[in-house]
């Protein structure tokens, strides 16, 4: 397993940087340019490696796609194009492809079978397979169709309205791509708010879907047609450069061209919460699909606070640089309703928690979040590890920065799951 020592006792940062384009939005401009008629040009998408395999399953699935220069073509011919897979779809440790697949594959009157990685494996699928089946898929596997492998046999699907059991942008998701090819009329109701992606970009490509607070209505049998688009820098990659910039003495970044969708920016509101410096400007044209922006972030004296309900969803996958941020803010953090956090790549909340404590933060477990103690110094002189998880690695790389000794990281090749670039973004930040 790859070990990397990493840079420790940092005393400044600087500089200017670009983040790679947004994961959630990278999948899903994959499957609409797929599921589109005509040609589909996708701009700054992030080739890491979960989009990767959104890429090849739509190839497996017969849609033409070509990376010609560094963007993605993709020819597609509308849902009736995909085509039954000769082989085994396996979409490696990626929770969005396999429940956006699921919802597509409801609907396409063919087999397929669907695998993914050791941590796929362990991720629950009933929240996606249930309500698919109630609309009139047929799907099985592990555990009554929890657990991968999974088989699908899509059908002919009717229309219903569904209040999500958790708030998942990815269950809300594959609904409505199921729903966008069934017979009449489906409803979703959302628990709280979560990342409209989908919605957007259904409306991008020409289709039709009411918002209205926490219900999404959407027509069937819709036809949407290829278009352009610009991926927006990943908030979630952008996450790790604020929390560094505010935590590291002597720092000023800014990061530019980055998705400012308010379903997603939970983490600068949290950030500003705890006394963080930073400023936020919006440089897109209003009607464009997503909003983008630049986000310039300084070293801070930070307090803590308290991080619930609604706004978890908003901030999900930024918890664990959240938790690292509260390590360094005067006071008791307390992240709660967060319990979603058991069921990513890792359990977050423990991997977190016990990693965090090797390097020597205060910091404990509870049933939905944790409880951080702060302001501590981190000492490091340890090894620590990513658990295959890159949200995990890439928040102990930021950790190490403060550290007063040097610390390794076991378990680096997860980062390209959403971050190919990130020790090389670190060395620019340090060097300037
Ligand atoms: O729809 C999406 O693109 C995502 C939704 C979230 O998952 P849940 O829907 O499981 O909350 C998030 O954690 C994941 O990284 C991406
Ligand atoms: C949870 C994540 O992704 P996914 O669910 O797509 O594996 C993530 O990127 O933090």
């Amino acid at each position: 397993m790859e070990i990397v020592e990493l840079p420790y006792n940092v005393e400044a940062l600087s500089g200017k940087l670009a983040v790679p384009g947004d994961k959630s939005i990278s999948h899903r401009s994959i499957m609409f340019g797929a599921l589109a008629k005509g040609k589909t040009t996708v701009t700054n998408f992030l080739f890491g490696d979960d989009c990767i395999s959104t890429m090849r399953i739509f190839q497996q699935l017969g849609v033409e796609i070509e990376v010609v220069e560094e963007s993605i073509v993709i020819h597609g011919n509308g849902f009736d194009g995909l085509k039954e897979p000769k082989s085994i779809l396996d979409v490696g440790n990626s929770g969005t492809t396999i429940r956006l697949l699921l919802g597509i594959l409801a609907g396409r009157p063919f087999h397929s079978c669907i695998i993914g990685d050791e941590s796929i494996a362990k991720r629950p699928m009933t929240r996606v397979t249930i309500p698919l089946q109630e609309m009139g898929a047929y799907i099985d596997g592990r555990q009554g169709g929890d657990l991968t492998p999974l088989s699908i046999r899509g059908g002919d699907l009717q229309g219903m309205t569904y209040q999500l059991p958790v708030a998942s942008a990815q269950v809300k998701s594959a609904i409505l791509l199921a729903g966008i090819q069934a017979q009449g009329e489906t409803t979703v109701i959302e628990k709280e708010r979560t990342r409209d992606h989908t919605e957007r970009m259904i409306r991008h490509f020409g289709g039709v879907v009411e918002s209205n607070d926490l219900t999404i209505r959407i027509p069937g049998e819709q036809t949407l047609v290829g278009t352009d688009v610009f991926v927006p820098g990943d908030i979630s990659s952008a996450a790790f450069w604020l929390v560094a910039g505010a935590i590291v003495p002597n720092a000023k970044l800014t990061l530019k061209n980055v998705g400012l969708n308010e379903t997603r920016t939970g983490i600068i509101e949290a950030m500003k919460k705890m006394g963080a410096n930073i400023t936020v400007s919006i440089t897109t044209e209003p009607n464009y699909f997503e909003p983008i922006g630049n986000i310039t972030v300084q070293s801070s004296t930070l307090k803590s606070t308290v991080i619930d309900g609604d706004i978890i969803p908003r901030l999900i996958d930024e918890i664990p640089v959240i938790a690292l941020l509260a390590t360094q803010a005067e006071g008791t953090t307390v992240i709660k309703d967060a319990e979603e956090l058991k069921v990513k790549e890792t359990n977050r909340i423990d991997t977190v928690v016990n990693e965090l404590k090797k390097l020597g933060a205060d910091i404990e477990a509870t049933h939905d979040g944790m409880i951080i103690r702060g302001k501590t110094r981190l000492h490091g002189g340890c090894t620590v590890s990513s658990h295959g998880d890159h949200r995990i690695g890439m928040m102990l790389a930021i950790a190490a920065l403060i550290c007063q000794e040097g610390v390794k990281l076991e378990d680096t090749k997860s980062i390209s799951i959403s971050y190919p670039e990130f020790f090389n973004d670190m060395e620019k930040l340090i060097d300037q």
